[in-house]
């Protein structure tokens, strides 16, 4: 009898896996289908992310290989809209421009898809990048008003300095670039945010706020795009029943109370009386504004810089690792910056205004934001609302993302987009191709809910960049370098690049 049971439980399961996992998918993708959009590809839970979310890597060592050259394919280098699942929903890759401008226009159709940040969002809060309605309007007004090309550039003395520091202090035989970065990325984010030195409170295990929040988000992550979440749901995982659940939630709260406790000493220090920023940070302006009282705002307040904190430091540091990898890679370009450095920024005192004539640094930095960029895919959107976008009909439930990473490698809109050429930026005909192109280089997505941190990630990349080239001669990348890219948090190289430097 009890056998008998056993046996039906499972049969039940294994009816439930495949209803929800390959029949559901198949009918919904059937609808887009219908509509003469091609499927790209069916995977049961992942789709396309199959290879991106699992990390993992083809022969060609890139977890998103295939979806960088999709338009190479005949059948799909005219498709508007590239056809796919996730979980048991039909998932749309958006690719042509002007759906993606129409799509990026009607954020009011769709929400954030939960599930990857299920876990984020209820232990720490949800923030700005995962709000959406009043909540995000709210925040994002609050903000603007710290991202004006202005307040950046009083930021730039901060982010020198802390380049520096943590560039020099760094062994130079044995030199982890990306490492390095996303510390002075994070030591720079913390300070613009937070307005301390991310060096003056650690916990009790000697790690500093970045480091905890970089691997605790990373993992928390994981665990909600792993196949349990997707299987059971991450009510399941919120319990706690696995020990690895019990433990990566009792991180979670730690880092929440660890973080509350800074933030109400910032606040502290910021109320004395004649005290007075070097550097006027985010949480200096809520005070002076009278905007940091309530329980409710300090909240706010949290979930918003680990959320800035989460979108800034991993995705900027891994540009400007890249940056000088692709540098050393083609010799050339570390020459050309490194003169360029010596015109017009041959001191630390350096303003945004010199940053902005080094064309040559400036077209590095476009080029590793097209050629590798660290999120090449927004936020899953999922649909509330049946509309239509172009000609198709878009149905509730559908999720849909955008597809620009497929445009970055299309000849159509960039000459041999398989080979590394920061030159193509400094061509004027390429320039107005790219004008007459409408949404197609958005490394920071666009529309109302672009890219907030644009004009200071690039700006971070440049001078940490800076600081580099000052610093060292022309190393050589080490023979054994495996350049393999996966996708975490962001998409990047797996390994750690480690250079034997010398000083100049
Ligand atoms: C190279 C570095 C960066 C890249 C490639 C990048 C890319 C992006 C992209 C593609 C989006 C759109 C996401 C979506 O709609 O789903 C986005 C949104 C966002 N980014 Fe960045 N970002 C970078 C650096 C930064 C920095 C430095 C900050 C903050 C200091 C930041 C803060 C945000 C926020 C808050 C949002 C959400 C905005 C909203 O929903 O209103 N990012 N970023």
């Amino acid at each position: 009898m009890i056998f008998l049971i056993i046996q039906a439980l499972v049969i039940s399961f294994v009816l439930y896996l495949v209803g929800k996992f390959i029949v559901l998918p198949k009918l919904r993708m059937q609808f887009y289908r219908n509509q003469n959009i091609k499927e790209y590809n069916f995977f049961p839970f992942y789709g396309w992310f199959w290879d991106s979310i699992l990390q993992k890597t083809n022969k060609h060592k890139d977890c998103i290989h295939q979806i960088k050259h999709i338009s190479e394919s005949a059948d799909f280098k005219d498709q508007d809209i590239i056809l796919s699942n996730l979980n048991s929903k039909a998932s749309l890759l958006i690719v042509n421009p002007d759906l993606i401008s129409e799509f990026l226009q009607c954020q009011q159709h769709y929400i954030k898809y939960e599930l990857p940040f299920h876990s984020l969002n209820k232990l720490i809060g949800t923030g700005l990048a995962k709000h959406y309605g009043d909540g995000w309007k709210k925040s994002r007004k609050i903000l603007s008003n710290m991202f004006t090309f202005e307040q950046i550039a009083l930021q730039l003395g901060s982010i020198r300095e802390l380049s520096k520091r943590y560039i020099s202090q760094q062994n130079e035989k044995s030199f982890n670039i990306q490492k390095v970065f996303e510390m002075t990325a994070g030591a720079s984010d913390l300070s613009i945010f937070l307005g301390f030195d991310m060096d003056e409170y650690k916990n009790k295990d000697g790690k500093t706020l970045g480091e905890l929040i970089g691997s605790f988000a990373n993992d928390v992550y994981l665990r909600d795009v792993g196949m349990f979440s997707m299987i059971f749901g991450t009510k399941a995982t919120e319990l706690g029943l696995r020990k690895s659940d019990k433990d990566l939630n009792e991180r979670g709260k730690n880092l929440r109370k660890f973080m509350y406790e800074i933030i109400l000493e910032c606040k502290k220090r910021e109320q004395q009386p004649g005290y007075q920023p070097k550097y006027p940070s985010f949480i200096h302006h809520l005070v002076q504004e009278n905007l940091l009282n309530t329980e409710e705002e300090l909240e706010d307040l949290l979930a918003i810089s680990f959320n800035l904190f989460l979108a800034a430091k991993e995705t900027t540091s891994k540009i400007a690792a890249n940056v000088v990898y692709y540098a050393i890679k083609y010799p050339e370009q570390y020459k050309k910056i490194q003169e360029e450095i010596k015109t017009y920024v041959p001191n630390d005192d350096y303003t945004f205004a010199d940053l902005q004539k080094m064309n040559i640094l400036q077209a590095n930095v476009k080029e590793c934001l097209r050629y590798d960029t660290s999120g090449p895919f927004l936020f899953q959107r999922e649909v509330v609302q049946d509309h239509t976008l172009g000609k198709y009909n878009i149905k509730k439930g559908t999720l849909v993302n955008c597809g620009y990473v497929v445009n970055f490698f299309n000849e159509k809109y960039f000459e041999n987009p398989f080979s590394y050429q920061p030159e193509r930026w400094l061509d004027s005909n390429n320039d107005s191709k790219m004008k007459n192109s409408h949404l197609v280089y958005i490394p920071f997505s666009g529309g109302a809910r672009n890219c907030i941190g644009q004009h200071l990630a690039v700006m971070q990349i440049k001078a940490m960049a800076i600081e580099f080239f000052k610093q060292f001669k022309l190393p050589e990348i080490p023979k054994d370098f495996d350049t393999e890219k996966i996708m975490t948090l962001s998409y990047g190289f797996k390994n750690d690049l480690l250079l034997n430097l010398e000083r100049i």
